[in-house]
């Protein structure tokens, strides 16, 4: 059975405490963006605002930087060149904090394995992997890490879609032609919960796999996916179980594209707007009644 009634993602809603602050709330640091893709880190950083992170940084190829800064006063925007000389992100209870890490990357670059390995080598905090750096992840080295991080009770996440995930497969020669046994093997193979996206959503941590289907072909858009990864990355920065994030943050993608094409039509629903009718989206699961 699916635990994962209204009820149970009502009291999931990360609603800030009377003395938040910024860093209790929790920060993201959103490793994403590339001179080919900047519009993914800003999709991603918008997503990972709305969706409650008290301090979102992004850190992004030196050529897409003033791209990023532009969307959002608020963001936090630095070059990628210093991140190697940086301490790495531990999350604590007072001060949560995830790594969200290639949304927009470019996967024919070099930056992308090394960014990628980096975060997950050094992150004492959940480490999400998405679009370009989901390749990296699959090569002898990802594997690797990604296990030495399951031993060591560190998360990660990967949010695949049908072409990635079919990679992430590869080394492993799973099947793929059924997602809910897909998304439980990839889980099971790499030591990581996977969102294994598509009309229906998968999601699995090796245990169980849930389907999450509250979706629309109306997000069958160009960045909605880095807008997805920007909502789960948030909420694990918040201090949320992997599970927990990735089940909250597909149904609330999937119900504001449900509410933007109320309004808009499924034909003009962009990822921006997934991203303006998040509000709405957790204001009616907030007041919603039922389990
Ligand atoms: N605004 C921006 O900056 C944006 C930046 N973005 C960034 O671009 C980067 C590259 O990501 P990408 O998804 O475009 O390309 P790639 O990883 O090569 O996969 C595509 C191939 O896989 C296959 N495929 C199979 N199933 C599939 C499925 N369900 N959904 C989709 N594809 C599926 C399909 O092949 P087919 O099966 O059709 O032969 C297809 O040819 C990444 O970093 C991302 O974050 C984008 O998010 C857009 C907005
Ligand atoms: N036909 C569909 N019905 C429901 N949801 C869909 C459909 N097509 C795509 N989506 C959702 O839209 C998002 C697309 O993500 P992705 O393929 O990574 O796009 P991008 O890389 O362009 O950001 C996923 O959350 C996916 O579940």
């Amino acid at each position: 059975m699916n635990p994962y009634g209204k009820a149970r993602l009502r009291e999931l809603l990360p609603h800030p405490s009377e003395g938040a602050n910024k860093y209790t709330r929790g920060k993201l640091v959103l490793m994403a963006g590339s001179a080919a893709y900047p519009g993914a880190a800003c999709l991603s950083a918008l997503a990972s605002q709305r969706m409650g992170a008290g301090y979102t940084e992004v850190i992004t190829d030196k050529r897409a930087v003033e791209t990023v800064r532009s969307v959002g006063p608020s963001l936090v925007v630095a070059s990628d060149e210093a991140w190697f000389d940086r301490p790495p992100a531990v999350a604590t209870e007072k001060h949560p904090c995830a790594v969200a890490v290639g949304s927009g990357f470019d996967s024919g670059e070099g930056r992308t394995a090394r960014l990628l390995f980096c975060a997950l080598e050094d992150a004492d905090a959940p480490v999400l992997v998405d679009g370009g750096a989901l390749g990296a992840l699959a090569s002898d080295e990802g594997r690797a890490l990604c296990k030495r991080r399951f031993v060591e009770g560190r998360p990660t996440v990967a949010t695949p879609h049908g072409g990635e995930a079919a990679r992430l497969a590869k080394p492993f020669d799973l099947p793929c032609d059924d997602p809910s046994r897909l998304a439980r093997s990839l889980s099971l193979a790499y030591g990581m919960v996977v969102v294994l996206k598509g009309p229906d959503t998968w999601i699995s941590d090796g245990d169980d796999a849930f389907c999450m289907d509250e979706g629309t072909a109306a997000l069958s858009k160009a960045g909605t996916g880095d807008v997805l990864a920007g909502m789960i990355g948030s909420l694990l920065a918040q201090g949320l179980d992997p599970l927990d994030a990735c089940m909250l943050g597909s149904t609330l993608h999937a119900r504001a594209g449900k509410m933007a094409a109320d309004e808009l039509t499924d034909i003009c629903v962009s990822a921006e707007d997934v991203v303006r009718f998040l509000p709405h989206a957790i204001r009616s699961l907030s007041s919603e009644g039922g389990r």
